[in-house]
């Protein structure tokens, strides 16, 4: 049977059940790449098996990295860590639109790969700026760049990363940030790398400081913007690494939770996650949802207020920009408008997020402002049924999951693009939405 290319979602008024999450994808594709640079093996478990870890393990084995699966459905895996000493030579690695696969592959085969390698990936990928983080390697003794349009992907990468002093731009992407904090400690020589520019995503940073930390990298934030790393550092392998579940996904439960009463139950991310967007819960009770978050798990149940009714807020979203997406779509269930603050970078990711969103919401009948760092929802006066466009952006299609709860449901078209991070969503979202 071929995919179907649209998929209806009929009105539902409630959702309950228990979600076991799928291993978040920003973990799973640091710890890929993390127990590849081990000396011995890590088995990983809980590990998501979607496009974005797909393209990182297929890099990982043409680099020679083998991996063997311990449970029929690759959710456990063990990875032969080689060190960084690659036993094999592609001469292409092809990432599709994974920015955890580009941005830390790149830098670390900077510092690693001894012959010449071009990373290159999906259309989409190709427009997505690269150019902070080769300056930055470039000015680390890297031998790398683009060619195709400068500063962006496809890039050719011939090594020689050194260390020494780094700065790199991380108001466009995190991403950078890590993928450098990843890479310097293979660098023969000592490194400070300085941030400029106002930094995004910052919980991404300490996500990645947590784990490399776990996985035997040291490193040393000497001020605000600024880590001290040594070089030639070796990654150690923890052994067996868990692989949390993904609270970027978990904020679609949580707000069907919210929406259609619930309970639901969300289990593997909570209060001891390493993930900032478990911080979406606390903007969820910000608009009066009945959220209890638990080390491990998170129950959504309605709303608290009297009225029955969500309320609109104005947030900053800087910090969880993935599960910001989802309350632009929970907005509409508000009982006023709904302002979504600083998550500019919006327009860098799967698509221009700003654009897609402000042009998907207009559809259903909500009057939306456009800002160039934000959005401003007023929710529908009259829903109107629409087939929502999803620009091949998973987040789009499962955001937009929640218009089930309009009185006149929604077509999400290309909804198998959620393969990017949750292949199962849909599935599961019927299962428990009526
Ligand atoms: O480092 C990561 O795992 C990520 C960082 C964020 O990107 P930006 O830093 O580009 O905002 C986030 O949106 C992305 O889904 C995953
Ligand atoms: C921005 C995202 O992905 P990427 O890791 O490709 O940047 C995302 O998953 O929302």
């Amino acid at each position: 049977m071929t995919a179907p290319t649209k998929l209806y979602l009929a009105p539902s008024k409630t959702c309950s059940g228990q979600v076991v999450l799928p291993g978040s994808k920003s973990i799973a594709n640091r710890a890929l790449l993390m127990a590849a640079l081990c000396d011995t093996p890590t088995v990983l478990t809980n590990l998501l098996v979607s496009d974005d870890t797909r393209h990182m393990r297929n890099a990982l084995a043409a680099l020679g990295v083998a991996q063997q699966e311990l449970s029929d459905n690759g959710r456990t895996l063990q990875v032969n860590g080689c060190g960084g000493s690659w036993t094999s030579q592609p001469g292409e690695l092809f990432l599709g639109n994974a920015g955890t696969a580009v941005r830390p592959l790149t830098a670390v085969l900077a510092a690693t790969i001894k012959h010449s390698v071009v990373i290159t990936g999906e259309p989409r990928m190709l427009e997505r700026p690269l150019a902070p983080l080769i300056d930055a390697l470039v000015m680390g003794g890297a031998e790398i760049k683009s060619t195709g349009e400068p500063g962006y992907p496809p890039v050719t990468i011939a090594g020689g990363l050194q260390g020494g002093a780094i700065q790199v731009d991380g108001s466009a992407s995190s991403q950078f940030i890590s993928a450098l904090l990843m890479a310097l400690p293979l660098a023969p020589n000592n490194s400070v790398l300085t941030l400029t520019g106002t930094i995004v995503s910052w919980p991404y940073i300490e996500l990645t400081l947590s784990m490399l930390k776990v996985f035997g990298i040291e490193i040393t934030q000497l001020t605000e913007n600024s880590f001290e790393i040594a070089g030639a550092q070796r990654y150690r392998s923890p052994g067996e690494y868990w692989i949390e579940g993904d609270a970027s996904a978990a904020s679609y439960w949580l707000a069907a939770g919210v929406i259609g009463g619930g309970p639901v139950q969300v289990a593997g991310a909570g209060s001891q996650s390493l993930q900032g967007d478990v911080a979406f819960a606390e903007v969820l009770q910000r608009m009066g949802a009945n959220i209890d978050v638990q080390p491990q798990h998170m129950t959504a149940q309605g709303v608290t207020e009297q009225s029955g009714q969500l309320r609109g807020i104005d947030v900053d979203l800087n910090a969880i920009p993935d599960a910001a997406m989802t309350l632009a779509t929970l907005a509409l269930f508000a009982d006023g408008p709904t302002r979504i603050r600083n998550v500019a970078n919006w327009r860098l990711k799967e698509t221009d997020r700003l654009l897609a969103m402000a042009t998907e919401l207009k559809k259903v009948g909500a009057e939306v402002k456009l800002f160039d760092d934000g959005l401003l929802i007023h929710p529908p006066q009259q829903w109107q049924h629409a087939e929502i466009e999803t620009y091949n952006d998973h987040r789009m299609a499962m955001c937009f999951a929640l218009l089930t709860f309009a009185p006149v449901g929604v077509t999400i078209l290309d909804p198998d693009c959620c393969a990017k991070t949750y292949p199962e969503f849909f599935t599961e979202f019927s299962q428990r939405c009526h």
